[in-house]
C-alpha cells in the first residue's frame, strides 16, 4: 500500500488537485496565496495555514508565541506576494483538558501580531480534538494588493538575480516563534523590479527549486555569500527551514537601484544567485511526511 511517506507532500497536493476547474482565479494552487481579481480595484489574496502541536511548536511553547507564530506566518504569505493583510479568521481544536490560561496567552499572541503587523480578526471557528491529542491553530485570511504590483513564484527568468532578506538557519533555537514578516520589504521589492517572490518556510534548499520550477527554470547559488544567523553553517543555512524571509528573483538592471535605495530600518537584503537555464540540485529541506 503507498503511504504518504512514500510520495511526500508536493507529489501529494499535485495529485489531490487534478482535476479541479480553476475558473474566476486570477492565481490558483502553487503560489504563496490564491489571488482574485474582483474586476477593479486592488486584487484579493486568499491564504489558510495551520500550526500543530509536536510539529509546528513544542508543547511546551509560551502560548503567546504560539499565537504570533500562526497569525505571523500567514502575514508572511501576504507578503510574499507584495500584499498587506486584511482580515483573518482563526481556528483552534482544543483537547478539554486544555488549561483556560493557555488559550488566553493563544489568543494575546494573536493580538499583538496583528496590532504590531496589521489585520483585523474577523472570527473563526473553536472545536475540540481528543484528550491527548495535539492543539491545532489555523488560521485564514484575506489580504490585497494593488494592481500591478503582484509577485508571483512563476514570473522569474533565467538570467534575474537571487536575493534573501534577513539571515537563515537556526530557527528551531527560538525565532520559529518570533519571527517578523517581511510586509515592507515584500511590498517595497515588489514596487522595483521584483520578477518572483516566495516566503521561506521549509528551507532554501526546499523552497528554492519551487520558485525554479514555477518559473521555468532552474537556480544557482554561491552559498558563501549566504547570510547566516550566528553559529549556523550552510547546511543550516539550506535547510532548518522556518526562516520566513523572503526569497526574490530581481531583473539584473534592478540591483543598483535596490541596492541603492534599500531602506536602512528593514532586515538586510543579500543577492545570494541566480536564476539559470540548467539549475544545480538541492537536497534537504523540511518534508512534512518523511
Ligand atoms: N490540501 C490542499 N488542498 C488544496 N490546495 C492545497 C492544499 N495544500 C496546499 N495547497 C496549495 O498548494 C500550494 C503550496 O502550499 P503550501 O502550504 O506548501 O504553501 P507555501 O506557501 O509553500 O508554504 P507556507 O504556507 O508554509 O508558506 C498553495 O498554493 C496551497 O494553496
Ligand atoms: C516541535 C517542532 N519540531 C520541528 C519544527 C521545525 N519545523 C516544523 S514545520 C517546518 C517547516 C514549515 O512548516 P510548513 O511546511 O507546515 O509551513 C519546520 C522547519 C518545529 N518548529 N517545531
Ligand atoms: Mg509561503
Amino acid at each position: 500500500m503507498k503511504r504518504l511517506s512514500d510520495i511526500g507532500e508536493d507529489a501529494l497536493i499535485e495529485r489531490l488537485l487534478r482535476d479541479f476547474p480553476q475558473g474566476g482565479l486570477h492565481t490558483g494552487p502553487g503560489d504563496d496565496c490564491a489571488v482574485v481579481d474582483p474586476g477593479r480595484g486592488r486584487l484579493r489574496l486568499l491564504k489558510t495555514d495551520a500550526i500543530v502541536g509536536g510539529v509546528h511548536f513544542e508543547p511546551g511553547a509560551p502560548p503567546a508565541k504560539v499565537g504570533w507564530k500562526a497569525v505571523a506566518r500567514v502575514l508572511s504569505d501576504f507578503a510574499a506576494m507584495g500584499g498587506q493583510p486584511e482580515f483573518l479568521m482563526v481556528t483552534v481544536a482544543l483537547p478539554a483538558d486544555t488549561p483556560v490560561r493557555w488559550v488566553d496567552g493563544l489568543y494575546r499572541g494573536i493580538r499583538k501580531c496583528l496590532a504590531t503587523h496589521g489585520g483585523v480578526l474577523a472570527g473563526g471557528e473553536t472545536t475540540s480534538v481528543p484528550n491527548g491529542a495535539p492543539v491545532m491553530i489555523s488560521v485564514a485570511g484575506e489580504g490585497s494588493v494593488s494592481r500591478g504590483q503582484v509577485v508571483l513564484r512563476s514570473g522569474g527568468r533565467s538570467g534575474d538575480l537571487l536575493a534573501v532578506t534577513g539571515r537563515l538557519g537556526g530557527s528551531i533555537g527560538g525565532r520559529h516563534l518570533s519571527f517578523s514578516p517581511r510586509l515592507a520589504e515584500g511590498a517595497w521589492l515588489a514596487g522595483r523590479g521584483a520578477t518572483a517572490m516566495m516566503d521561506l518556510s521549509d528551507g532554501l534548499a526546499k523552497d528554492l527549486p519551487r520558485l525554479a520550477k514555477a518559473s521555468g527554470c532552474g537556480a544557482v547559488i554561491r552559498r558563501d555569500d549566504l547570510p547566516r544567523h550566528r553559529g549556523c553553517d550552510v547546511r543550516q543555512a539550506m535547510t532548518d527551514g522556518e526562516d520566513y524571509e523572503l526569497l526574490v528573483a530581481l531583473k539584473p538592471s534592478a540591483r543598483p537601484t535596490v541596492e541603492k535605495h534599500w531602506p536602512k530600518e528593514f532586515a538586510p537584503l543579500t543577492f545570494i544567485g541566480e536564476l539559470a537555464e540548467e539549475g544545480e540540485a538541492f537536497a534537504g529541506g523540511w518534508e512534512h511526511f518523511q
